[in-house]
């Protein structure tokens, strides 16, 4: 054992240690840069600068010469902590991000960059030291052994680009280790000075992540495109004047200047663009990364794709446009490309389901892009959407998609607990700590360890429930009701609510501190009535459970039927659509739905002149009598004489039942 004198040489042998290094804070916030340095001379570091830009860090760089940087991402002017975290790799100086930012496009640039840590803002002065304290004990032994902890992506395109395999694989490969940086959908490479039209690369992200080489001729048979629009089109390279980040207003512009991009838009359903042209020999090479996300190219990705411009010159000498690896002879385009499988997500006649959810709208693919890039994390995500949009769904297909998969995941619907019992239900209780908890109960948290929580209708937790929520995801600990330990959990947040949270916030019904905890990562969810034309996907699916489960023999619908659903506006959405189906097929007679009773229809229409034979659901039961409840209290809801009172329920779960419903007040007036 150490005595009490040697423990403290020790601690003091480590703050001589921390005294000699000199950090610079590059953080443009002032009242985060000071605290920061407060923290750090309390912890006996030397705070040698702060620097609010990138062009006044790389000043106090040079004047100061610091051992350590602490930075932030977004910062004054128009360079970000990124685009200097390349710089400060060439100048071997170490450093750790620390932002409030942790959007997984940006995560995923700023590991490209090999920080040695990344700490989210707001975080705890012990975080810091316990970080700063792992980094400098790697990095002095990175020293020491002179390893370079990993290889750069430079270093990997590097290496793919001289491997003797087909173009089409190391074009693969190479797409592979550039999407994490920069994501692309389709990224197409050609020469714009001088243009020759054979020479195009087109590679395609397929649904299940992968990338595929698809030639022009191919492209233009699957985008219906003539070979002389083509050739009149391509005539005309993007002239992207200088700008390259093609987002909104500017990709709209650019697809009206450019019908090729027009075109490929339209086929792969694509939003944005990011442009960079690189010199080889007096000719130039326009690479163009597509997404089919909107707004998603930043100044973090030009920062990226300039300090990889060595990389992108590699991909034309060594794998575009250079010479064959086992021949030496050049690369003719048409011989190196392969034909397409077309497999992906939004190729309707391939893909219609995605891990269960059916859809192949644009609106819902942009859901499901989020999906897959958030799944594999830790991060929390918020769900929004109307009630029967499909939120649960997607949990399950997050979890489904994440390392935790084999692990629970357990449901909580907020607004069906009872208010006197959402704490016991969430964090557990010990046996006896409140009147009737004769019994030791393991909370949903507990049971979720290891695996996902799914928080549904997160709106409707009561106040005192979010404190001890937000300790939880704070302190990821929890503390069993009358019990007097904490627990530590590992257990991944995911929540979903059809409120306005940012409106509930401003009503004081929801904490503004959780808000930013659970809003991490928000996903929305359409509306049915904005992506109609996945009814008739949608019908099928359904058709074809209830086919399986139940007697009917229902196969198929007719056009005319599939027509009515398409002009009904859904306020039920995907669940109202669902419970109509199964009920419609329990009604039809042989094995085509040729009529469908829609809710409010006039009555021509073909089942309510038959009303003896009309069943209805329990839901539908619950749906009338509350709608009867609430007309006979004229539409109030809460306190005396309301419906929740009549109806002997917590008006909170009574406001979730409306919704869940799709009861309308015009429909109670
Ligand atoms: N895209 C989809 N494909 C197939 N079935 C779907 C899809 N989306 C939702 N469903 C089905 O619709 C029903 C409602 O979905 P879910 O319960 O996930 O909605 P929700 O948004 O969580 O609703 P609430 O807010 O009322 O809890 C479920 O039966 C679900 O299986």
């Amino acid at each position: 054992m150490f005595s009490k004198s040697c423990l403290s040489w020790f601690s003091y042998q480590a703050r001589l240690n921390k005294m000699k290094q000199k950090i610079l804070i590059v953080e443009d916030e002032f009242i985060v840069a000071n605290d920061l340095r407060i923290m750090l001379e309390k912890a006996g570091y030397k705070v040698c600068g702060i620097a609010p830009s990138v062009v006044k860090a790389l000043e106090l760089i040079t004047t100061k010469e610091p051992d350590w940087i602490l930075l932030d991402i977004f910062l004054q002017g128009d360079k970000t902590g990124i685009d200097l975290a390349g710089q400060l790799t060439g100048m071997g100086i170490p450093f750790i991000y620390i932002s409030a930012n942790t959007n997984q496009g940006i995560l995923e640039a700023a590991k490209a960059t090999l920080p040695y840590g990344f700490l989210v803002k707001p975080f705890r002065e012990k975080d810091l030291m316990v970080m700063l304290d792992i980094a400098r004990y790697r990095h002095e032994q990175n020293l020491k052994y002179n390893q370079p902890s990993q290889p750069s992506l430079h270093t990997q395109i590097e290496h793919i680009a001289e491997k003797q395999e087909p173009v089409a694989d190391r074009l693969k490969q190479i797409s592979a280790a550039l999407h994490p940086v920069v994501p692309f959908d389709f990224l197409w490479i050609t020469k714009s000075n001088p243009r020759t039209s054979t020479k195009d690369i087109n590679m395609v992200r397929l649904a299940d992540g992968k990338f595929s080489l698809i030639d022009n001729q191919s492209l233009l048979k699957a985008m219906n495109v003539s070979v002389r629009d083509f050739k009149t089109w391509n005539n005309s390279a993007i002239n992207a004047n200088g700008k390259s980040i093609f987002n909104g207003y500017d990709f709209r512009k650019l697809r009206m200047e450019s019908p090729w991009t027009q075109a490929l838009s339209d086929h792969y359903q694509l939003e944005s663009a990011l442009i960079t042209e690189v010199e080889r020999a007096g000719e130039w090479f326009q690479f163009v990364f597509f997404n089919q996300l909107s707004d998603l190219y930043t100044k973090v990705h030009t920062g990226i794709i300039n300090q990889f411009s060595k990389s992108l010159e590699i991909i034309v000498d060594k794998v575009v446009y250079g010479k064959d690896p086992v021949s030496g002879t050049p690369l003719p385009a048409s011989n190196i490309i392969e034909k397409p499988v077309i497999t992906r997500v939004s190729d309707p006649e391939n893909t219609q389901d995605f891990n269960g959810i059916t859809g192949n709208s644009k609106l819902l693919h942009a859901a499901f892009k989020k999906l897959e890039l958030v799944a594999p994390d830790d991060t929390s995500v918020l769900i929004l959407g109307e009630s029967g949009t499909g939120k649960e769904k997607i949990a399950q297909t997050i979890h489904k998609l994440s390392p935790r998969k084999n692990k629970p995941l357990v449901t909580v619907n907020c607004a069906a607990l009872p208010l006197t019992l959402i704490e016991s239900e969430l964090f557990g209780h010990e046996k006896g700590s409140f009147t009737g908890a004769n019994d030791k109960r393991i909370g949903k948290f507990e049971q979720a360890d290891g695996g996902s929580i799914f928080l549904d209708e997160i709106g409707e937790l009561p106040l005192e429930a979010q404190v001890k929520l937000l300790r939880v995801l704070q302190e990821k600990e929890i503390e069993r009701l009358g019990g007097n330990y904490t627990k530590k959990i590992n257990v991944r947040i995911i929540t979903a609510t059809n409120r306005n949270l940012e409106k509930e916030v401003a009503e004081g019904r929801f904490r503004l501190d959780l808000y930013y905890r659970l809003n991490v990562f928000p996903i929305e969810l359409p509306a049915l009535r904005d992506r109609k034309e996945d009814i008739p996907l949608l019908v099928d699916h359904f058709i074809a459970k209830y086919g399986k489960k139940g007697s009917s023999g229902v196969t198929q619908i007719s056009d005319a039927a599939l027509n009515e659903l398409q002009d009904y506006d859904w306020p039920g959405n995907i669940r109202e659509l669902e419970h109509l189906i199964e009920r419609t097929m329990l009604l039809t007679e042989g094995d085509t739905i040729t009529h469908i009773e829609l809710p409010g229809a006039a009555s021509a229409n073909h089942f309510s002149s038959e009303d003896h034979f009309k069943v209805k659901t329990m839901e539908e039961m619950e749906r009338d009598h509350i709608l009867n409840v609430l007309k006979m209290c004229k539409g109030k809801v809460f306190g005396a004489g309301g419906a929740a009172e009549i109806l002997n329920i917590p008006s909170t779960t009574l406001n979730s039942k409306i919704k869940k419903l799709g009861i309308k007040f015009e429909f109670v007036k």
